[in-house]
């Protein structure tokens, strides 16, 4: 007779992603899920952005086990939110998993946590608890992150302030300060990227990005203006790796292109991308993520946003906010180029989003949080 009681079944995890970024910051939470004896997760690509995921998943070694078919042509956020919501349904019907992980504030992330909510299966949500407190800004992000939060039982939070969010909203139980996904990815990336251009020498790099939905239009013209303006001074090169939206595409290149010291890019591999960062001497930008990558690579950061969700690399003196008005972000850079004391200073790098640690702490909490689970109904 076996003197040991039967193994416990693994819990199934449908790892959900549509989109560059969260794949990005997911690609390690999907490793340290796969290296727990407990857990078996099943990477789910929405077909959100399927290229630029497919090409991230292949920086990382990984491929989806289950695509969803594209998105339907045209853009309208109804169409898509009901199109994902169905097919990631679908999915959740087929997989029949014991939890679903969603990552962030996508589309993608709210649909398929909704799609779970609605099928009765339990919802983790990694990176959890970021609040701008206006739902106009980021749009429609800000709304997503709330809704999730309110579906996940599971709530990873990157920081101590987002997870004051959550203790304030839902009180203590069930969140964990992890420190975010996407520092987990800079020290997991399998290859040392390459900066994609030439810099003359004793030219400084101006790295932009700027792609947001409430940018687009008036204040993407704004951006690209002050960008036109900084271009004139002859101590910097400007490299802008365009999102392929055409809504950001077109108007960009429509101011930039041509101008000397500009260049503009298609979107980068995302090695690429971080060592633009380590090497660029100032980031202007929208990305939420490149907010949280760039202090790590010791880049200072100037927000193009009214607000950000991410105070900590504020505080830390690692970056501003200085808006989408071109007198804003010109005053702001030059005040910056021109004093290098201050430059240096904004240049050391610092972590106030983890210590690359976050995926190993979320699988091991999704372990306990199953073993409980077990044991409750044995
Ligand atoms: C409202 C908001 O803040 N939402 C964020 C949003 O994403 P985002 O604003 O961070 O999105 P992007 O800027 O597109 O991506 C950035 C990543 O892409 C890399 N990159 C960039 C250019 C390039 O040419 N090649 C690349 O590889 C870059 O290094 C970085 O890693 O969704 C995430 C997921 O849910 C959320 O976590 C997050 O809150």
């Amino acid at each position: 007779m076996n003197a040991f009681p039967p193994p416990l079944p693994g819990c199934r995890i449908l790892v959900v992603f549509g989109t560059r970024p969260e794949a990005i910051k997911m690609m390690p939470v999907l490793a340290a899920l796969r290296d727990h004896p407990r857990l078996r997760p099943t990477a789910c690509a929405t077909g959100q952005h399927p290229a630029l995921v497919a090409d991230v998943m292949a920086e990382f070694g990984e491929r989806p086990e289950i695509e969803l078919g594209a998105l339907p042509p045209g853009r309208g956020l109804p169409l898509l939110t009901g199109y994902l919501l169905t097919s990631v349904a679908s999915a959740i019907a087929a997989a029949r998993p014991d939890l679903v992980l969603v990552q962030g504030d996508t589309l993608s992330a709210f649909a398929a946590a909704l799609a779970a909510h609605q099928a009765g299966v339990p919802v983790g949500h990694v990176e959890a608890g970021l609040r701008s407190g206006d739902l106009a800004n980021p749009w429609p992000e800000e709304f997503h992150r709330v809704a999730i939060d309110a579906m996940a039982v599971l709530r990873f939070a990157p920081t101590e302030q987002a997870a004051a969010h959550l203790r304030t909203e839902y009180g203590s139980g069930q969140v964990l300060v992890t420190g975010n996904t996407g520092i987990d990815a800079l020290f997991r990336a399998r290859r040392t990227g390459v900066v994609p251009v030439a810099i003359a020498p004793g030219r400084r790099l101006l790295l932009v990005t700027a792609h947001r939905r409430e940018n687009w239009g008036a204040p993407l013209l704004r951006i690209a203006e002050a960008v036109a303006a900084l271009a004139q001074r002859e101590d910097v090169e400007i490299v802008w790796p365009l999102h392929p939206n055409p809504a950001v595409r077109d108007a960009v290149t429509g101011r930039l292109a041509g101008l000397p010291r500009v260049h503009l890019l298609g979107a980068l591999p995302y090695c690429d991308s971080v060592a633009l960062m380590r090497a660029a001497s100032l980031l202007l930008t929208d990305s939420g993520g490149m907010q949280e990558e760039a202090p790590a690579l010791g880049c200072p950061v100037l927000v193009l946003r009214e607000v950000t969700e991410r105070p900590e690399v504020v505080e830390a003196g690692a970056a501003e906010v200085v808006g989408t008005s071109t007198e804003g972000i010109l005053a702001a850079a030059r005040a910056l180029l021109e004093d290098p004391v201050r430059l240096a200073a904004m240049s050391r790098p610092i972590f106030p989003f983890g210590d690359g640690r976050a995926s190993e702490r979320i699988a091991s909490a999704i372990g306990a949080w199953w073993e409980a689970r077990c044991s409750a109904s044995a």
